[in-house]
């Protein structure tokens, strides 16, 4: 097999690159240094695995060059300079590295908070730099029985929470999407009212950055705000509007701003950087040893486990979350994809649109039931190009209607799947179950009931229902020297039958046109699984 290629973007730990270079199936180039154009000239095009941080952006200039990527693992948690709907309409898998640099994040918030209280820069620089000794300059202000409000109560948020619980902070989070005792149960307030958090004495944002969050804090709820406030972003630039930061920074109505992030960085000349009651760092809050260490370790294992189509390990846009997944489900997906590929080897031809059923408790996963149907159908025609993360993108481009319906479960089967597939040939509807939570069993085929392991190579030969016909089909197998494994027959009320005869090797052209000259021939496919 040949090696795959990992090209690394931006500086990540040694560590993380000693993993890269010592696996031997895996070709790793460091690209960190390079120059963005080199990088996207040069080296993006042989990549199948990328690895990022916030540094190199995953946009349609990196998407143009990224013909052979097929996972892009973001060394870090915010995804938002990752083109993720992009991404997905060329296969390619995006994972980030959730967890990683929590703690980091966590502490430098608390030192932009500490700092700023203090105005700590100010004093230190008068001292070192000014070599100023006046103790009566600089007066600040106790984080003890001040009102802290959390917007985003999530990994880091609420680590920052439970560290200003100890400064002895009055709190209060802000996260519509969390269960309230994840805040409650540290002794922490939970709202769900935006102006709770307006009445805070210092404010702290820990959300993704995103169409929602983006602008959150800006001229109308800065203006709502106590005078003197304070206020961090340690999460993305642009989560609060840098015009109303600026304003009310030069007002005086904000006391004192600690932000690591801005809207666009690298943020050399940026005008909050003239303000002298600002504290600043330069994205820095992943930048520990510690977590840096860790990232590296996790991006890379991620990033070669993703280059040999192992796992995925935090995808962000796979159907399905691995971790997430009963277990009795696996094997209806799998079945499914069967299916989908099954029914468009057997019609051979244009698909129109494809309607996946659920039946059971399994319906409740009938998103995913519809990807992977879809990747089945499409494999027939686009082999490898199609995968999890680009099937229903591909399948809109081609006008293919793609429908999912729960049905009632009336079957006898505990749960039943299945796909019912129109192309410019007609229509065949396939449906399946899994027995003993492993057996997959095709058990109908349009109006026919059947019991069919899907594996190997199959013929499907459909019969006027007459004597002689299974003697005949067996006669011309065996005159065409293919040995069967399997024979399975069912019947229809209009006198018309089908078999699923699985053979032991190629199926030929003349061997279908001998079975389709029978008198008692409808119709004769194959299809391998
Ligand atoms: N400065 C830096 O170097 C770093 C920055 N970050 C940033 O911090 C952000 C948060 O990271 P984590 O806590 O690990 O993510 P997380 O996913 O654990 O937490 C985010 C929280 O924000 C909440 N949220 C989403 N939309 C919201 C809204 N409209 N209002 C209120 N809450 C909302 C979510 O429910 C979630 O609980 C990341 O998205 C990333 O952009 C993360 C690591 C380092
Ligand atoms: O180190 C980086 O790339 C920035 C970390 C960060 O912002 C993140 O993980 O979201």
């Amino acid at each position: 097999m040949s090696k795959k290629t990992i090209v690394v973007c931006d500086h990540i730990h040694q560590d993380g690159l000693d993993i890269l270079a010592n696996d031997s199936e895996i070709e790793f180039i460091n690209a960190a240094d390079e120059p963005k154009d080199k990088l996207l000239a040069e080296f993006i095009p042989l990549a199948d695995v990328a690895i990022t941080r916030s540094s190199t952006d995953v946009d349609d200039a990196f998407l143009a060059q990224a013909k052979k990527v097929t996972a892009v693992v973001r060394a870090g948690v915010g995804v938002d300079n990752v083109d993720i709907p992009g991404s997905s309409k060329q296969g390619i898998v995006v994972m980030n590295v959730p967890t990683a640099n929590t703690i980091a994040a966590v502490e430098l918030t608390m030192t932009h908070m500490l700092s700023c209280v203090r105005t700590f820069p100010y004093a230190h620089n008068n001292l070192k730099l000014d070599r100023v000794w006046r103790r009566q300059d600089w007066y600040g202000t106790e984080l003890k029985d001040k009102k802290l409000g959390i917007i985003g109560f999530g990994n880091i948020g609420s680590r920052v929470g439970k560290r200003a619980k100890a400064f002895e902070m009055d709190i209060v989070a802000y996260d519509p999407y969390i269960d309230p005792s994840k805040a409650t149960d540290l002794d922490i307030g939970y709202t769900k009212n935006f102006e709770d958090i307006l009445a805070c004495d210092i404010i702290t944002i820990h959300t993704p950055k995103n169409s929602e969050t983006i602008g959150m804090i800006g001229k109308d709820e800065i203006a709502k705000m106590k005078d003197g406030v304070i206020l961090i972003n340690c999460a993305r630039g642009g989560l609060y509007d840098e015009d109303a930061l600026l304003e009310g920074l030069t007002s005086g109505k904000i006391a004192m701003a600690g932000i690591d992030v801005f809207n666009k960085e690298p943020a050399t000349d940026h005008p909050l950087l003239d303000l002298d009651n600002v504290t600043v760092t330069p994205h820095l809050g992943a930048n520990t040893k510690e977590s840096q260490k860790n990232i590296a370790i996790q991006a890379a294992e991620n990033a070669i486990a993703a280059a040999k189509g192992i796992a995925y390990p935090n995808a962000l846009n796979l159907p399905i979350k691995e971790n997430e997944l009963p277990d009795f489900v696996r094997p209806y997906l799998e079945l499914i994809q069967k299916i989908g590929h099954l029914s468009a080897q057997i019609t051979k031809s244009a698909v129109k649109s494809i309607k996946v059923s659920a039946a059971g408790p399994v319906a409740e996963h009938l998103e995913s039931m519809g990807t992977f149907a879809t990747v089945g159908v499409l494999t027939e025609s686009l082999g490898d190009q199609i995968n999890y993360v680009n099937a229903e993108f591909v399948a809109d481009e081609r006008d293919i209607e793609i429908t999912k319906e729960v049905k009632p479960n009336n079957s006898g089967f505990t749960n039943k799947v299945g796909v019912k597939l129109t192309t410019a040939a007609g229509t065949i509807s396939i449906a399946g179950t899994v027995f003993d939570d492993t057996e997959q069993r095709i058990i109908e085929i349009d109006d026919y009931i059947l019991d069919v392991d899907p594996k190997g190579t199959m013929i499907f030969f459909r019969n006027t229902d007459t004597p002689g016909v299974i003697g005949d089909v067996g006669r011309i197998m065996a005159e065409n020297g293919l040995n069967i494994s399997d024979f399975r027959l069912g019947r229809d009320s209009k006198k018309q039958a089908l078999a699923v005869v699985r053979v032991d090797g190629q199926v030929k052209k003349e061997l279908l046109e001998q079975l389709a000259s029978l008198e008692a021939c409808i119709s004769v496919a194959h299809a391998t699984l």
